[in-house]
């Protein structure tokens, strides 16, 4: 129990170089027998990247794909990278997969626990997003394709699953920012409804940081930007991986 509450510890600690996290494309899923398909993955340091695309992704998702992937570093022949500010973050569907080794970690430290937006297998039915950080102007945009599994109102999206994706966005942001970080406010305000199976833009950017404390702000927008769909204010403050350890 001890040595597995070590491990866990040093898998959070890990956490603290999330901002370092590079893109890692998906496994290649060519491989001749299931035994090698198997040996593989748990030799593999790559876990799977939820926010490539999917076949569930819309013309809408794809063309800002394109349009936010193409701005992002790109590596040149000599095997450096282009002085692009914008970085694409990877998704994956354990917290500890994001700790170097954490995918070694994931095998050895079982559970079932799994991040809320990628627990639902089946591509298109919830949460298919992709997160672009700019690390010059301290801002996050998430592209952002709500499934017929997150029905509100009807034909909407539910204000849980909307307040769910802003807390996802900032927090990532916040993470990216400050190191460990736990939502302690988040203030929502929705303007108007978001059609579910709609794309719209989540945008993050830094208000101020204060000693523990990182403010962030939010906006989910129609991708013409002409439809403001909810606004929030989010406070991060900052912990040290035991205050997780010890259960807060
Ligand atoms: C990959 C996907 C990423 C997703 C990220 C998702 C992030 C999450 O959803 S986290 C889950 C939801 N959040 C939680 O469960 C947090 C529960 N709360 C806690 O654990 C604690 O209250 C915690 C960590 C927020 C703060 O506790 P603690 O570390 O003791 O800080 P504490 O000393 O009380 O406060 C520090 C500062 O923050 C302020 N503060 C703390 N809580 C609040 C609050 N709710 N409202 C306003 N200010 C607050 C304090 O006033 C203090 O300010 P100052 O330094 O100016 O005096």
């Amino acid at each position: 129990m001890a040595r597995m509450l070590r491990r866990l510890r040093k898998g959070f600690q890990s956490l603290t170089s999330f901002s370092a996290a590079t893109i890692q494309p998906n496994l290649s899923a060519s491989e001749s027998s299931r035994s090698e398909v198997a040996l593989l993955s748990f030799f593999s340091p790559k876990p799977r990247d939820f926010s490539l695309p999917n076949s569930s992704w819309g013309s809408e998702m794809m063309r800002l794909y394109d349009h936010y992937n193409s701005q992002c570093e790109a590596e040149t022949e000599g095997g450096q990278t282009q002085g692009s500010p914008w970085q694409r973050l990877p998704s994956y569907n354990r917290s500890l997969k994001y700790a170097p080794g954490g995918v070694y970690l994931s095998k050895i430290v079982q559970s079932k626990a799994r991040l809320f937006t990628r627990n639902i297998r089946e591509p298109g039915a919830a949460f298919e997003y992709a997160l672009f950080v700019n690390k010059g102007e301290k801002k996050c945009v998430c592209i952002f394709q709500a499934g017929w599994l997150l029905e509100g109102p009807p034909g909407h999206v539910h204000g849980g699953a909307i307040a769910t994706m802003i807390d996802t966005v900032t927090g990532t942001h916040a993470t990216f920012l400050s190191g460990p970080i736990m939502t302690a406010n988040l203030n929502i305000a929705y303007r108007s409804p978001i059609p579910l199976g709609s794309t719209v833009l989540i945008e993050s950017s830094l208000d101020t940081q204060e000693g523990r404390k990182t403010f962030i702000s939010c906006k989910v927008m129609s991708t013409d930007g002409s439809k403001l769909h909810t606004e929030a204010t989010v406070l991060f403050v900052s912990i040290n991986v035991s205050h997780l350890v010890r259960g807060g």
